[in-house]
C-alpha cells in the first residue's frame, strides 16, 4: 500500500465565474444614493454593450408585480433599509439567467455585507472589479431631492437614513473589495459627461469590436 505522500494530488478544478453554461463578467457599480450609478450604467450599456441590472429597480419591479414579498420591500424602501439578501440575489440571479448577455453591471449591490456573502455562495460569481462612484453627501442630497422621478424615497427624511445605511454598511463592502485591490474609484462629482471620460477610460478593455 502507498503511503500517503504517495498518493496522487486530485485537483478540484472549480469552474469560475460560470452561470449554467455561460462564463460571465460581473461588475459591481457601487456609490452612494445620488451618486450617479444609474446614468452612468445607461451610458456603459450604450458604449460597451453590458447588460444593466439595478438591484433597487429590480426591487421596485417585484413590487408592481403584487408579489408576496412586494408590501416587505415596499416598507424597507421606504425606510432606506436593505431587503433580506435572498430576495435581492433571486432577483438578480433569474435576470441575469434569462438574459443572453454575458456581461452584467450589477448596480446598487452588494449593499452590506450579508449581501456580498450570501451572492459570492449562492453564485459562486466573483466581480472582475467594482466601480466606485465616490461623491460628496452634499451633492447627492441636492442631485436626489431634483431628481423627481417619483421614488417614494427620495425625501429628506428617507435620504438622511440611506446616507447613514451607505456609511455603516455599504462602505465597509467597498474596503472589502479595495483590500483585493478590485477597485475602480471616479471621481462623481464632476458634470455627467466628464464621469463618463474617466468610467471610459476603465471599460476600455471591454471595447466592442466592429
Ligand atoms: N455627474 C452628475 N452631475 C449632475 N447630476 C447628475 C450627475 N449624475 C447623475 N446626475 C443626476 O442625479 C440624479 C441621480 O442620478 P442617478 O439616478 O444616476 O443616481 P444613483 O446613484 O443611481 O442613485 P440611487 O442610488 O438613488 O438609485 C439624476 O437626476 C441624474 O440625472
Ligand atoms: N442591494 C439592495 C439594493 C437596494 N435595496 C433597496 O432599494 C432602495 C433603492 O435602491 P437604489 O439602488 O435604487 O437607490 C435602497 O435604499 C434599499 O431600500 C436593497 O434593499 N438592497
Ligand atoms: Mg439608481
Amino acid at each position: 500500500m502507498g503511503s500517503v505522500v504517495d498518493a496522487p494530488v486530485v485537483v478540484e478544478e472549480v469552474a469560475e465565474n460560470m452561470l449554467g453554461d455561460k462564463k460571465v463578467t460581473v461588475v459591481f457599480v457601487l456609490g452612494g444614493p445620488g451618486s450617479g450609478k444609474g446614468t452612468q450604467c445607461a451610458n456603459i450599456v450604450e458604449h460597451f454593450g453590458f447588460t444593466h441590472l439595478s438591484a433597487g429597480d429590480l426591487l421596485r419591479a417585484e413590487i408592481k408585480s403584487g408579489s408576496e414579498n412586494g408590501t416587505m420591500i415596499e416598507n424597507m424602501i421606504k425606510e432606506g433599509k436593505i431587503v433580506p439578501s435572498e430576495v435581492t440575489i433571486k432577483l438578480l440571479q433569474d435576470a441575469m439567467i434569462k438574459n443572453e448577455n454575458d456581461k452584467f453591471l450589477i448596480d446598487g449591490f452588494p449593499r452590506n455585507e450579508e449581501n456580498r456573502a450570501a451572492f459570492e455562495n449562492v453564485t459562486k460569481i466573483s466581480p472582475a472589479f467594482v466601480l466606485f462612484f465616490d461623491c460628496s453627501e452634499e451633492e447627492m442630497e441636492r442631485r436626489l431631492l431634483g431628481r423627481n422621478q417619483g421614488r417614494v424615497d427620495d425625501n429628506i427624511e428617507t435620504i438622511r437614513k440611506r446616507f447613514k445605511v451607505f456609511v455603516e454598511s455599504s462602505l465597509p463592502v467597498i474596503e472589502h473589495y479595495n483590500a483585493k485591490d478590485k477597485v475602480k474609484k471616479i471621481d462623481a462629482a464632476k458634470p455627467i459627461s466628464e464621469v463618463f471620460e474617466d468610467v471610459k477610460a476603465i471599460f476600455a478593455p471591454y471595447a466592442k469590436v466592429a
